[in-house]
């Protein structure tokens, strides 16, 4: 059964209609944040009593890039609050040889963060919203989620390649990725390409892509960590819905950062409302109540794009597709969104929608057949 993002429990935020699920993980929703009228005198006094802020990260290059990103919001929204960044190895980081679907959920890159964050030793998690579990453990809740960076995937050729798009691409060449999103997308509109599995962090990905003797033609990415990378020109071809030729959709909350906090820590939400972004906020909810609704627990390959066509109107496309490109469902949902609980409802309602055109069938076997049902392997 699907569960709602939690929203903190004070008055001065959004509650999630509890007849309709049950709440288990929480989003600071600004604009009902602002409502209360006690909220200016609060968090003044929170951020005065608030001397210095412990920021995790996992320790990949990338994630570093992207604490050091949430350090500035931050020290130039409080520039009296002392920050120190503590990068981690998690166990998806340390082991790169386990497939992926043997550690079972997501929480992969996450488990060891949280820990720190709940004994105290952290007082934020920097996470991409992507690599979040749409369920997260007891007591510890998403604070904040800020501005999104180019959220599509992106095609990246191996050096010196005459080549630029997927439908380039001769028959049989070998495109590196360890999502069965983006696999199983592929096949559907360029079923002569072959998959392969690459692992490691963004570097060592594209060093494997790059070797002379190296096997794939072409990676398929994030546009996100290669652009917060700086080597984004090394993109040669983006996808999405509308990509000549034939696109495909992103992950969930792909391009967005996150920023985990422990339950009821009213302090660090008020330092923390200052970097939320509403739209982000509510179009990344949608998305992973979609995500959470249709998974039942397991990661799926299901694609997402979302858009506001006009100030309050989201639009929302998803796809689920088999593992072989052969079965797809694709629906697609405009809606007024004015906060996190309509937010969470949409996403719930485009889920049914797919279940209706037959998603369910195609999870079902995939469930019943798992492989490698994760999306990425590490950045
Ligand atoms: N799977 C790992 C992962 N998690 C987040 C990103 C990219 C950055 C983001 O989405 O914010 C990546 C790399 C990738 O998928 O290419």
């Amino acid at each position: 059964m699907a569960t709602h993002e939690q929203l903190p429990s004070t008055s001065s935020r959004t509650v999630i209609d509890p007849t309709v699920c049950e709440p288990t993980v929480s989003v600071q929703d600004k604009s009902s944040k602002d409502a209360a009228p006690s909220t200016a005198l609060r968090r003044q006094e929170a951020i005065l009593t608030t001397k210095k802020i412990n920021i995790g990260t996992r320790r990949s290059a990338l994630a570093v890039i992207q604490a050091e990103n949430v350090e500035k919001a931050l020290k130039k929204a409080h520039p009296e609050i002392e920050y120190e960044i503590h990068a981690m190895a998690t166990m998806g980081d340390k082991n790169q040889t386990t497939p992926l679907h043997q550690f079972g959920a997501k929480s992969l890159w996450t488990h060891e963060l949280e820990a720190q964050l709940l004994d105290g030793q952290l007082d934020i998690v920097v996470h991409c919203l992507k690599d979040m579990p749409t369920q997260l453990p007891p007591n510890c809740i998403i604070g904040c989620i800020m501005d999104r960076e180019d959220p599509r995937d992106a095609v990246v050729m191996k050096k010196g390649s005459e080549y630029k798009t997927l439908a380039d691409l001769p028959d049989g060449s070998v495109v590196g990725t360890s999502s069965v999103r983006r696999s199983a997308q592929i096949k559907v509109k360029y079923p002569t390409l072959k998959f392969k599995d690459v692992r490691g962090n963004l570097g060592t990905r594209l060093s494997k892509l790059d070797a002379e003797d190296g096997e794939y033609s072409c990676l398929v990415l994030a546009a996100a960590g290669l652009l917060r990378m700086d080597w984004g020109n090394r993109i040669t071809q983006y996808l999405d819905s509308k990509t000549p030729g034939g696109g495909m959709l992103h992950a969930v909350g792909q391009g967005a950062l996150a920023i985990e906090v422990r339950e009821g820590d009213e302090k660090i939400l008020d330092v923390l409302s200052d970097l939320v972004d509403e739209s982000v906020t509510r179009a990344g909810t949608a998305e992973r109540s979609l995500l959470r609704t249709l998974e039942g627990g397991c990661s799926v390959p299901i694609g997402v794009e979302t858009r506001w066509i006009e100030k309050g109107k989201l639009l929302m496309k998803a796809i689920v597709v088999s593992l072989d490109g052969q079965e797809y469902v694709e629906a697609e949902r405009l809606d007024e969104i004015l906060n996190v609980k309509d937010a969470d409802e949409f996403g719930w309602k485009l889920a049914q929608e797919l279940v209706e055109k037959g998603a369910a069938k195609i999870l079902e076997a995939i469930n019943l057949n798992r492989e490698v049902i994760e999306e990425g392997g590490g950045a």
